[in-house]
């Protein structure tokens, strides 16, 4: 992870960049590190008469070896921005690079961590992990060398004759993630992964997402509704605006890792929640006045 700043102020100024056509960003000159690149990317769902714009103008680079989360309000668009990333769903206007090349659907370059587990039941933790690999052109042996890596570096190679069933729900997040990981994918997208678990759970495992992210060059988004999440796992996080869902503002996250119980108890942590909360509440209401304006009056 490529987390910057320092911890020891005792107050943080929060670099903050608006949500503009230069993506909200900086201007920089090191472009080879590009790793995913959205440029002026919209999309409009329609059903039958009714038409509505979900992603309009969105702009982000993400730096390979980066971790950045995306907040935004229920609604606003965070999914369908992973999902053309992904190339599940493809924008009406503007490109998507993932390194370096047009995104024209799913690639093995990529890969996503759900909410929901999508386990299959019928298979094994073994299965369930060899089953993420049946698509790529490995030897066998290959395949198999990766599954009882990953199945070891998530803790669970003493359950991998286990079904779903048997296990818990962080457990069962644990066969997800080493499903997807084991790709080897460069470009991890992660969409509200912890979201279905426990508090204790999550945090567990996302210390265990920041220790991945610290052992090697991959390159993360997460999807999240939780501003700590954000704080605490990633380098950047963008902050969106809904109707349509944009880009409203960058958000450089100042605190070295390990971010733990201490940091989240600093007046500094706490400021920059709070900040992101501001901009986040100020963007519901622009965008709840924007669609009132649109209704008529009450
Ligand atoms: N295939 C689709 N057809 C029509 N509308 C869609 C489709 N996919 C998503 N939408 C709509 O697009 C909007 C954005 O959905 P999306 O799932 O990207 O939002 P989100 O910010 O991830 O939401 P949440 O945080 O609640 O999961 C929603 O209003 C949703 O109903």
């Amino acid at each position: 992870m490529t987390a910057g700043g320092q911890t020891g102020q005792s107050t943080v100024q929060p670099v903050v960049h608006g949500g503009s056509a230069a993506g909200g960003e900086a201007q920089r000159e090191d472009k080879a590190l590009d790793c995913v690149e959205l440029r002026g990317v919209g999309k409009t769902f329609t059903h039958g008469r009714e038409s509505r714009q979900i992603l309009a103008d969105v702009n982000f680079t993400v730096r390979q070896g980066e971790f950045c989360a995306i907040v935004g309000a229920s609604g606003c668009g965070k999914s369908s921005i992973l999902r053309v990333i992904d190339g599940l769903l493809e924008p009406d206007t503007g490109s998507v690079r993932v390194n370096g090349r047009d995104v024209s659907g799913p690639s093995a370059d990529i890969g996503m961590v759900f909410q929901q587990f999508n386990l299959l039941p019928w298979k094994t933790v073994q299965e369930n992990i060899m089953f993420g690999l049946d698509s790529l052109k490995l030897p066998k042996a290959v395949k198999r060398e990766r599954c009882q890596h990953w199945m070891s570096v998530v803790g669970l190679a003493e359950w991998s004759g286990h079904y779903p069933h048997q296990l818990s729900g962080g457990m069962q997040q644990r066969v997800s993630l080493a499903r997807t990981m084991a790709r080897e994918p460069s470009v991890v997208l992660m969409d509200e992964p912890f979201g279905a678990l426990d508090a204790l759970t999550r945090r567990f495992l996302q210390q265990e997402v920041v220790r991945l992210w610290q052992e090697g060059e991959r390159t993360g988004i997460l999807v999240t509704h939780d501003i700590e999440e954000g704080l605490l796992l990633a380098d950047r996080i963008f902050v969106m605006s809904a109707n349509p869902g944009r880009i409203a503002a960058t958000v450089e996250v100042p605190f070295e890792h390990p971010r733990d119980e201490a940091l989240q108890a600093t007046a500094e942590f706490a400021e920059m929640k709070e900040h992101i909360w501001h901009l986040l509440t100020a963007e519901i209401s622009k965008a709840s006045s924007y669609v009132r304006s649109r209704s008529g009056p009450a």
